[in-house]
């Protein structure tokens, strides 16, 4: 089943002195349900963009972005943003965590937003997913008395804590050193066999081995994708894939 369809999807962005600037080009884009997929390219090609107009936070100039069998574009503000609370999870660049709240209350917050569960079983969830990440210890810290790495495990249980659908992530491990990065990997590998779709855009070879499909991004236009097939953490080795990926980005010139 299509979890996310995009077709002719275009962006374009107007700068101060009337440039027109087209960021997104006739974007065809589908994403399964239970898949996860990795999007690639050089610097300003606009995987950012994409993320952004896909989940409805950036208005698309034209074409239509269909999210669960439903045109994004017909649903009101309130359910965009009911949308993207319970079935979205985001881990972006910015991370946008409270500065006046600590990190379990930064977790937690979406969940009371959502109005979907109890207190307790809120609580308990956020336990188990800073234990998952390695920060319970942390979970009474101000966020500004943990590393940056920390605040990007923060931002990971955040974005879980609803248990979404679809994980949408930019550059997720990107403040995170190889053997961090390495293990929110392994998080984010759980919980798409678990069944939750994931959609990352990364320069990060090692992360995009994680995935079973990999897009790549030219100048707001998706040129090329390699098929990895699922990865599987007894027989697959992540290495042979991230070669695998370091060879067909060097094909394309990138
Ligand atoms: N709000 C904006 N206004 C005008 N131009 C923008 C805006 N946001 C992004 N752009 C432009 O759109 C293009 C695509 O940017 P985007 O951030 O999507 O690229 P990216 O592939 O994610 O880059 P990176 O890998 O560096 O994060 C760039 O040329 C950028 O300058």
């Amino acid at each position: 089943m299509l979890i996310l369809e995009a077709k002719k999807l275009n962006k374009t962005y107007v700068n101060s002195q009337g440039f027109r600037q087209s960021v997104l080009q006739d974007i065809h884009l589908q994403i399964w349900s239970g898949e996860f997929v990795a999007i690639m390219g050089p610097s300003g090609s606009g995987k950012s963009t994409l993320l952004y107009s896909i989940s409805g936070m950036d208005k698309i100039s034209s074409g239509s972005v269909i999210f669960e069998g439903q045109e994004i574009a017909d649903r009101s503000e309130e359910e965009l943003a009911e949308v993207r609370l319970t079935k979205m999870g985001f881990i972006f660049q910015q991370m946008h965590l409270l500065k006046n709240l600590n990190i379990r209350d930064n977790i937690i917050l979406s969940a009371y937003r959502a109005k979907k569960l109890s207190r307790n079983t809120i609580n308990k969830r956020a336990d188990k997913l800073m234990s998952r990440t390695g920060i319970l210890s942390l979970a009474d810290r101000d966020i500004t008395q943990v590393s940056g790495g920390q605040l990007q495990r923060a931002a990971i249980c955040r974005a879980l804590i609803n248990e979404p659908l679809m994980v949408i992530g930019d550059e997720p491990t990107g403040a995170l050193n190889s053997k961090s990065a390495g293990e929110i990997m392994e998080i984010l590998n759980e919980i798409n066999q678990e069944g939750t779709t994931i959609l990352l855009a990364t320069h990060d070879s090692k992360v995009a081995a994680n995935a079973e499909r990999i897009l790549y991004m030219l100048d707001g236009k998706i040129t090329a994708q390699l098929h990895l097939g699922q990865y599987n953490k007894v027989n697959g080795i992540l290495k042979n894939r991230e070669e695998q990926i370091i060879a067909w980005l060097y094909q394309l010139g990138f």
